[in-house]
């Protein structure tokens, strides 16, 4: 699926932040462009405050980094570009590496649809510095944004306890892309469809919908309105039924559902977009129930979301099917996730990883420095806990001690004698060449049902979530913690 190419004319190299570019000259002019680094992409705070964070966006990652290039129209623009003297801001032979740029890294991540936590590397870039710096703001644009979405989702699928949630947000969300992206990460989050025709073609999520407001007010009653769209659309036919008076509408909809019985065919559905939806599904089940028709489903819509369909579900609301737009495709009420793409390792002149880190104020800002990886224990299927540890560690050793990476007193052992050791991190690119096949969407979909299956439901609840134990190996941390003192003795702090 190439979905870049599909929507844009050419390259996306461009989509970047300035400095990137600036940054990459720089390296260049220096001399270090082609030495070898490794960053990783983590976040610090699953989203909505919740437990769990579901990963999403890798197939537009593969997707970008396939296309990697500079096109002749890029180049031009940089080529050309000035600073306040008048002199070209790159040298002419800047422009001509930048031309003969080919993607060369290396590139392991989570699979989409992944549970995800706090400080584990969801994307590790290796490769030349000049390459792993230039793809920080895509890579960042893009997995922000879907795992976002595919989180709020997920919570909006917890909430609705397995009744079929549909995406209704492309009139309502940020952008054309913003739409689609996340139609695409909605559905990786557990939603049964789009209403988003686009996102159907283009990434063949189900499509599916019942009909407006004024469709029932072009006709001159509702139920010659019924009637048509029944004699249109005869099977999963859903009438809305709040244009005018909810009761009186649900009343017009059993008289138009008999009259289809009589014609052979059966009503599919109503659906409620206003008032007290407790009160009024509740009142329209009794209706329908007490004439026959005791299959027909209630899809309900406005402004809902996690919070809404919880209360919704106490309150007993007799709603099968719900219908959500504006809070989950806006991530409402958290636009952003706060992913970041920071070096890891360099690999100094003998060839040796030399770990980096970034001292911040903030414990939680100062970044997991070295090559690593991640896994996740699992016992009789369970998840227990998740390590991240440097490379190789799993083969030195059966028992750790993993410590939170904010609170040195919080601490685990494991012995992974009967525990399944799951290695997160998979191979995507292997020095520019893809060789991670690319599963189905549906495929995406139910890995991430099977993988929240794997979690306990305390970790999944929407208000104060337990914690799942995520820590460094002990080795990690403790290399993490000196390298800290290191760096701060040298700032002389
Ligand atoms: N029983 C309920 N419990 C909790 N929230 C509800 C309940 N019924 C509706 N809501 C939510 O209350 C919010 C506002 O509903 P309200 O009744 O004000 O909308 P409305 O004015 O009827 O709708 P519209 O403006 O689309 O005509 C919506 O987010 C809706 O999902
Ligand atoms: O509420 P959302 O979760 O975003 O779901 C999508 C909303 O879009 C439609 O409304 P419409 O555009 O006709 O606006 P209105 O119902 O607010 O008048 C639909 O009837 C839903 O109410
Ligand atoms: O199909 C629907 O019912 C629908 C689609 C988009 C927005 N609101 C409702």
């Amino acid at each position: 699926m190439k979905i870049t190419k599909d929507l844009y004319q050419g390259s996306l190299a461009l989509l970047t932040d300035f400095y990137q570019i600036t940054m990459a000259y720089a390296y260049w002019k220096s001399g270090k462009a082609n030495e070898v680094a490794t960053f990783n992409l983590f976040f610090r705070k699953n989203p909505f405050q919740s437990g769990f964070t579901i990963a999403a966006g890798l197939d537009y990652v593969i997707d970008f980094c396939r296309n990697f290039h500079f096109d002749p129209s890029d180049l031009k623009y940089l080529g050309e570009m000035k600073n306040k003297d008048g002199a070209l801001t790159f040298e002419p032979a800047f422009i001509h590496y930048l031309e003969k740029m080919e993607f060369s890294c290396d590139v392991e991540a989570v699979e989409e649809g992944t549970v995800i936590f706090p400080h584990m590397p969801i994307v590790k870039v290796t490769g030349p510095l000049v390459q792993c710096q230039l793809l920080e703001t895509p890579l960042l644009n893009i997995i922000n944004f879907q795992t976002l979405i595919a989180t709020k989702a997920a919570r909006i699928c917890v909430a609705a306890k397995g009744d079929p949630v549909l995406e209704f947000g492309l009139r309502r969300a940020q952008g054309i892309d913003g739409a689609l992206a996340a139609s695409r990460a909605s559905y990786i989050g557990g939603c049964t469809s789009t209403s988003n025709v686009m996102a159907g073609k283009l990434f063949g999520i189900p499509v599916s919908g019942t009909h407006a407001h004024s469709w029932i007010m072009s006709f001159d009653s509702e139920i010659e309105a019924f009637k048509a769209y029944a004699v249109a659309f005869p099977e999963k036919c859903v009438f809305l039924v709040d244009t005018y008076d909810t009761i009186n509408g649900v009343k017009n909809a059993i008289e138009v559902g008999l009259w289809m019985r009589e014609q052979g065919h059966e009503l599919f559905g109503i659906r409620i977009d206003s008032g007290d939806l407790a009160y009024y599904s509740t009142i329209a089940r009794k209706m329908l129930d007490e004439a026959g028709f005791l299959d027909v489903k209630i899809v309900a819509s406005n402004d809902l979301d996690e919070h809404i369909i919880t209360s919704l579900k106490i309150q007993e609301a007799a709603i099968n099917v719900w219908g959500v737009g504006t809070k989950l495709v806006t991530a409402y009420d958290q636009p952003a996730l706060g992913a970041v793409y920071k070096l890891a390792a360099i690999k100094n002149d003998y060839g040796v990883w030399e770990p980096k880190v970034k001292v911040s104020q903030q414990s939680i800002k100062i970044n997991i420095p070295g090559r690593q990886e991640v896994v996740r224990f699992l016992k009789d299927g369970k998840a227990i806990a998740d390590m991240i540890c440097l490379e190789g560690a799993l083969d030195d050793s059966k028992e750790f001690l993993i410590i939170d990476p904010n609170d040195s007193t919080k601490r685990k052992k494991i012995k992974t004698t009967n525990l399944e050791v799951v290695p997160l991190l998979k191979t995507i690119f292997k020095a520019g060449k893809k060789v991670y096949r690319r599963p189905s969407i549906d495929a995406i979909r139910i890995n991430a049902q099977a993988n929240l299956q794997q979690f306990d439901k305390a970790h999944k609840r929407l208000v104060n979530p337990h914690i799942y134990p995520v820590g460094l190996e002990e080795k990690l941390f403790e290399m993490r913690t000196s390298l800290v003192l290191k760096m701060k003795n040298y700032e002389g702090e």
